[in-house]
């Protein structure tokens, strides 16, 4: 989704960068209103929590604001007194497409460079499921890494990474405990300062407490010692922390719904990307350097995103690995009938 970072004025000093973004302090120019820029860290009813370098504060959104693009979790925002009064471009963006009636796509989070997609090695490893949470971390423009929360509750480690490495095609898989402590530093070196990593995964997996464990202080409700039953954030309502390396932690209820309303699955997330592929001129073509190539015109053309496009080929390649493989075991299973017709053959006398 690769929009352009605002022109940032050179000779402001940088007060601290609210992870990668407009230095906040900083002024913004090149925008039609100049002024301080803030992040989101939380969206109510209008009204916007935001950090700034002085800490945190609530605003109000001016009326070009609610006219044009709703802010979201991890937006950058122009300020004026106590107003946001623009939405400034994103890099990246989680969108939710509202099921059925039509109010249209929702940016549930922005600005995200890596999406943390949780999965719990205490249960059997649900591969479908973090596929399509992949699939929808790879549309929003983010880099997904796949962690595996509850390693100690989990026998043999390495072969349960190594079985969701084998099915999550060029993305990292680490395994990490809350409870000891384990592969928590390599987690923390994905979201160093200048970097926002947002959290994805279903109930339950363990993300309050990876949040908690890597913020080092609680900051979410973990299930079990929640006691007020008041919803899940009881000690801050803030849904993006800042991490003690410098980095933003976004934990969102509208991320962690994301995939489970994406029930219909892949097709349904590229079904954009599969309808240009059905104007190709070949029926084979692998929108590479093929004449007639419709996904390619669409790309050049700009009506398709081609990190959308570098996404959904991803997934097919997968699916296509997992036919293989299918095939793989019939082909064995062939051969080896071959070879025993062929043994019986020449064990046959007076050929
Ligand atoms: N043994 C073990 N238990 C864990 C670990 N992480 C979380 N848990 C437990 O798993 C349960 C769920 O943890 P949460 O952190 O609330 O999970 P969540 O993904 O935030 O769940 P929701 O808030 O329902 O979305 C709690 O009982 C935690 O104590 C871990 O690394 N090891
Ligand atoms: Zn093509």
């Amino acid at each position: 989704m690769g929009g352009q970072r605002p022109h940032l004025e050179t000779s402001m000093t940088p007060v601290r960068d609210l992870s990668a973004g407009p230095g906040v302090g900083q002024h913004v120019t090149g925008l039609p209103d100049e002024g301080e820029v803030a992040r989101v860290a939380r969206v109510d009813r209008g009204r916007l929590t935001v950090l700034t370098a002085e800490g945190e504060r609530r605003v109000s959104c001016a009326g070009a604001v609610h006219a044009g693009t709703a802010p979201a979790v991890g937006d950058w925002v122009a300020l004026r007194g106590e107003q946001a009064v623009q939405v400034l471009p994103r890099r990246t963006a989680f969108v939710r497409t509202a099921a059925g009636r039509g109010s249209g796509a929702q940016v549930v989070a922005a600005n995200v460079d890596v999406v943390l997609v949780v999965d719990a090695l205490g249960a059997e490893a649900r591969l479908r499921r973090i596929e399509r949470y992949l699939a929808v971390a790879w549309a929003s423009g983010a880099t997904p890494v796949v962690v595996l929360t509850k390693a100690d509750l989990c026998a043999d480690v390495p072969a349960a990474v190594a079985q969701v490495a084998e099915d999550a095609v060029g993305v990292d898989v680490l395994p990490v405990s809350a409870v000891t402590g384990s592969g928590l530093a390599a987690v923390r070196e994905l979201v160093p300062a200048g970097c926002t990593a947002a959290m994805v995964g279903p109930s339950g997996v363990g993300k309050s407490s990876l949040l908690n464990a890597l913020a080092g202080q609680p900051v979410a409700a973990v299930a079990g010692i929640r006691g007020d039953g008041r919803g899940r954030h009881t000690t801050t309502a803030r849904e993006l922390h800042p991490l003690p390396g410098g980095g933003l932690l976004i934990d969102t209820p509208g991320m962690r719904e994301l995939a489970l309303a994406d029930g219909e699955g892949l097709s349904a997330t590229y079904a954009d990307v599969a309808d240009w592929a059905a104007g190709c001129r070949f029926r084979d073509c692998a929108h590479r350097t093929e004449p007639g190539c419709a996904v390619a015109a669409a790309i050049d053309r700009g009506d398709l995103d081609p990190a959308r496009f570098v996404a959904w080929r991803k997934l097919q390649a997968e699916a296509h690995r997992q036919e293989l493989r299918a095939d793989a075991r019939a082909r064995a299973a062939e051969s080896a009938r071959l070879r025993a017709l062929h043994r019986q053959l020449r064990a046959r006398p007076g050929r």
